[in-house]
């Protein structure tokens, strides 16, 4: 089988993860994560999206792409968590992969200390390291890309986010991993328009699958808006929430343009039929 750039991309987080490991043990960042919880237990991001009349948005923070290369410098990530929270924001997502995003858990941790609304450990979750790590670092949402997992892990990282008292945003990009993705107990259901594998972009075909999603779950639309319009494509088809990040991180104006987005109808009569 020929590799794919989410093949490389996860030998280069299981790499970093060593590193990690090496430094604090699997018992440590499980302390680490208990005694987080006793300060500030995991917030619930369902709260937030349930019931809204109009799209909730999961903003990015983000400084590189493998797609696009250098995005944004983003010298202090708490002053972006400010906008965001400011302009409404139902989460944010902080991307902690350092060698194609240019993240870190450092980034988490400048946010937590800004930001009271959820926060999405945004990586490649392959071992249940680093769902502990999350907690620890503040973390309330993890997310588990299907692409990258077997049913089996999928199952128990399922089952680890959920008694740390996170949420998991489980991510599809196909109809197939759609269908893997609803076999689990996820309330957080994402379709990113880009293929993690070639890195190629379907902002209609990731549409089109949302209206598969049953109503008792969230659907997320993730990717590919770069302007309201395409807030309003997945909105159309019954997505709950987007996730943006290139779009604000280049705006000069990201609360502006947050709220902006914020402000479009959720099709609610249509989630309340499926
Ligand atoms: O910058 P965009 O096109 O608005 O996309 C945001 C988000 O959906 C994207 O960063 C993303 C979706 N799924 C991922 C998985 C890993 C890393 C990144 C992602």
């Amino acid at each position: 089988m020929s590799t794919t750039v989410l093949d490389s991309i996860i030998d280069g987080v299981r790499a970093d993860l060593d590193t990690r490991r090496a430094a604090t043990p699997l018992a440590r960042i499980r302390d680490l994560a208990a005694e987080t919880t006793a300060q500030r237990p995991a917030a619930d991001v369902c709260a937030r999206l349930d019931g809204r009349d109009t799209v909730g948005l999961i903003a990015e923070i983000k400084r590189s792409s493998p797609s696009k290369g250098a995005l944004a410098d983003i010298p202090e990530p708490a002053d972006l968590a400010r906008s965001y929270e400011a302009a409404g924001a139902t989460a944010i997502s902080v991307l902690t992969e350092q060698r194609r995003f240019g993240g870190s858990l450092h980034d988490l941790d400048r946010v937590r200390t800004a930001v009271d609304i959820p926060l999405l450990r945004k990586d490649f979750t392959v071992e249940e390291y680093q769902i502990y790590e999350a907690r620890a670092h503040g973390a309330d949402i993890v997310l588990l890309i299907v692409a990258a997992l077997t049913d089996a892990q999928l199952a128990e990282h399922l089952q680890l986010t959920h008694e740390l008292g996170m949420r998991a945003l489980v991510e599809a990009h196909s109809a197939d991993e759609l269908e893997r993705a609803l076999a689990t107990d996820a309330r957080l259901i994402g379709v990113n328009a880009r293929n993690l594998k070639t890195l190629d972009l379907d902002l209609d075909g990731a549409a089109a699958l949302l209206p598969t999603i049953p109503g008792d779950r969230f659907a997320i639309g993730e990717s590919a808006v770069l302007k309201k319009a395409h807030v309003e494509t997945y909105a159309r088809h019954g997505a709950d929430a987007v996730l943006v990040g290139e779009a604000l991180v280049t705006d000069g104006d990201p609360e502006a343009t947050a709220r902006d987005f914020l402000s479009v109808p959720a099709q609610t009569d249509e989630r309340r039929n499926r």
